[in-house]
């Protein structure tokens, strides 16, 4: 019998192959909270040179699947994002920060996520609906 693994950026880096591409890293990951960085490099910037939009979206889904899937108790099972749903408060600058926390769990998990930029103003509301599966082994995208 194999162990599993502890959860951590690595891990993550080798199931998710974009969160590796968008070199996002992980502070906490835990049963109930998840903190997740995005390093705001040029390529990620939008019109006025904030951080793009899709980018801030793609982090807090990155983070709301770790945060469901630790939720869930089973760090192999896989998520499947049904909904999601943002909330642009602010244009965010520089580095970002995405805190997921479970807002109710269940066969479908609702997350929170709040991304905050370098001045540590609130940039985003994301609430995202989780469903974690038994994980089903592919190769890749196609
Ligand atoms: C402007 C509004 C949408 C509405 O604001 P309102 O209801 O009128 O409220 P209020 O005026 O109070 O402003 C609130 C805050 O906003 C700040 N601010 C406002 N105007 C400007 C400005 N001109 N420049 C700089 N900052 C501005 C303002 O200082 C305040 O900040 P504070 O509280 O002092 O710290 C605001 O919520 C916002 O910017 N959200 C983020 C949107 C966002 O980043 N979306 C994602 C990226 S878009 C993308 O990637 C898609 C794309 C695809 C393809 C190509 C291109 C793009």
């Amino acid at each position: 019998m194999s162990a599993t693994p502890p959860v951590t950026t690595e891990l993550i880096h080798r199931l998710v192959p974009f969160s590796k591409f968008l070199e996002v890293t992980f502070s906490t990951l835990t049963t109930d909270r998840v903190v997740a960085q995005l390093p705001a490099r040029g390529e990620l910037a939008t019109i006025g040179a904030g951080v793009h939009g899709g980018a801030q979206m793609a982090l807090a889904d990155i983070a709301a699947a770790v945060m469901a899937v630790l939720a869930g108790g089973d760090p192999t099972a896989a998520p499947a994002t049904m909904q999601s749903s943002t909330n642009f408060l602010r244009p965010a600058r520089g580095d970002l920060t995405a805190t997921a926390t479970v807002e109710r769990a269940g066969r479908s998990t609702v997350i929170d996520v709040t991304i905050t930029d370098e001045h540590d103003s609130v940039t985003a509301l994301v609430r995202q609906i989780v469903q974690v599966r038994p994980s089903r082994q592919t190769s890749g995208p196609r």
